[in-house]
């Protein structure tokens, strides 16, 4: 095996990242080595690339970026013995402590210590990465590499599609980034009908068609209120799914649910949201649900499962594959502009 390897890294406290050469790491006690199969950009790669002021405020260069991925344990370091040599894994992020009150009371995803994989520590965008074996989850070995990196935000979209009953439901979802595509595939593969997506970009619109979407509005240029209340006959929808992070589209979607129905959010907001919370929620007597993470490990076997199960429409979500990391620049500039679906790099070459 080689010694050196090209990883994304941080290098700096500003905008941008490098393609670098680094050591091979060796695992430590609890780690394992994996050869990194596939690895998928998140939003929060994007925040960290920015360099926006929550990047600022958390993360330490020189580090190895990227949290999404699928490997095979070359490695094991001391005290391991839930994975093995040969064994093909992904990562959960959440390295969370087991013992605060959450952990405690098996609310591993709100762990209020938790530290994020690839973020608090070096990431999976390199040739070579250390996982920590608590947080390995093992995938089957015919699960193809560009799937399993999904998993993780598979994960985010699971636990807000599956948050409440979802086969034959009316279901509005607002944003058809990355999250949302994934959140339509599953809402599909759920039995929802009819799947209405509201989206401003047009390139995501019909990303959103290809997935599943019964229905697509652009919200900029229809009321995507009235569109829901034509599509469903005056009743509005059973569930709404939040995947934008737009206030406004919060706002439209507690509108065109109906009474009594559910909505779940994972959007996460720039600033305070001002809502008319009496008419709004509480006079329509909505269930609401706020998504965050995963939870460990229900959800990972409830997406490992949907994989394996065929029904997933994945590969439209996954708008460009790169061999090698030579033109990351070119892949984070285009999903900054809005330009991709899922982006996913298989670091080598042959
Ligand atoms: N809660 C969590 O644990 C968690 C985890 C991951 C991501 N997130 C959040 O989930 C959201 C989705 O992630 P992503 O990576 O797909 O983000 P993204 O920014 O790529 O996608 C958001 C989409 O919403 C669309 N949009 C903007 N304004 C809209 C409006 N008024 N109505 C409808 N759509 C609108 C955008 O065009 C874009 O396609 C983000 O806010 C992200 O921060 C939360
Ligand atoms: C860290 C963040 O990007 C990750 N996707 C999560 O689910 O929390
Ligand atoms: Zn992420
Ligand atoms: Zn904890």
């Amino acid at each position: 095996m080689a010694e050196k390897m090209p990883a994304i890294m941080k290098t700096k406290p500003a905008y941008g990242a490098e393609l670098v050469e680094v050591d091979v790491p060796k695992p430590g006690p609890g780690e394992v080595l994996i050869k990194v199969l596939a690895t998928s950009i998140c939003g929060t790669d994007l925040h960290i690339y920015e360099w926006n002021d929550w990047a600022k405020s958390r993360i330490k260069p020189p580090q190895i970026m990227g949290h999404e991925v699928a490997g095979e344990v070359i490695e094991v370091g001391p005290g391991v013995d839930t994975v093995e040599v040969g064994d093909h894994i992904s990562a959960e992020t959440h390295i969370v402590c087991g013992k605060c009150y959450a952990c405690r009371h098996n609310r591993y995803h709100v762990c209020q210590n938790t530290k994020i994989f690839g973020v608090d520590m070096d990431g999976v965008f390199a040739e070579y990465a250390i996982v920590p074996a608590q947080n390995a989850w093992k995938n089957p070995k015919d699960m193809k590499p560009e799937y399993a990196t999904l998993q993780e935000p598979l994960g985010n979209a699971v636990d807000t599609v599956l948050a409440g009953p979802i086969a034959g439901r009316s279901t509005l979802i607002t944003g058809a980034g990355p999250l949302g595509l994934l959140g339509i595939a599953v809402a599909k593969a759920s039995g929802a009908y009819p799947v209405i997506v509201s989206e401003p970009s047009e390139f995501r619109r019909e990303l959103a068609k290809k997935v599943g979407a019964d229905y697509v509005v652009n919200p900029f240029e229809e009321d995507p209120v009235k569109f829901v209340m034509d599509v469903t006959d005056g009743a509005g929808v059973e569930v709404f799914l939040e995947f934008s992070g737009a206030p406004k589209a919060l706002e439209q979607g507690l509108k065109a649910t109906t009474p009594g129905g559910r909505v779940s959010l994972l959007g996460l907001y720039p600033r305070d949201v001002t809502l008319d919370m009496n008419n709004l929620v509480i006079f329509k007597a909505l269930e609401v649900h706020g998504i965050t993470g995963r939870h460990l490990w229900e959800t990972w076997y409830t997406v490992s499962s949907l994989i394996q199960s065929g029904k997933l429409n994945l590969d439209p979500v996954i708008t460009h594959r790169y061999k090698g990391f030579d033109r990351f620049e070119e892949a984070f500039e285009l999903m900054r502009a809005g330009k991709t679906g899922k982006v996913v790099f298989f670091p080598h070459k042959r």
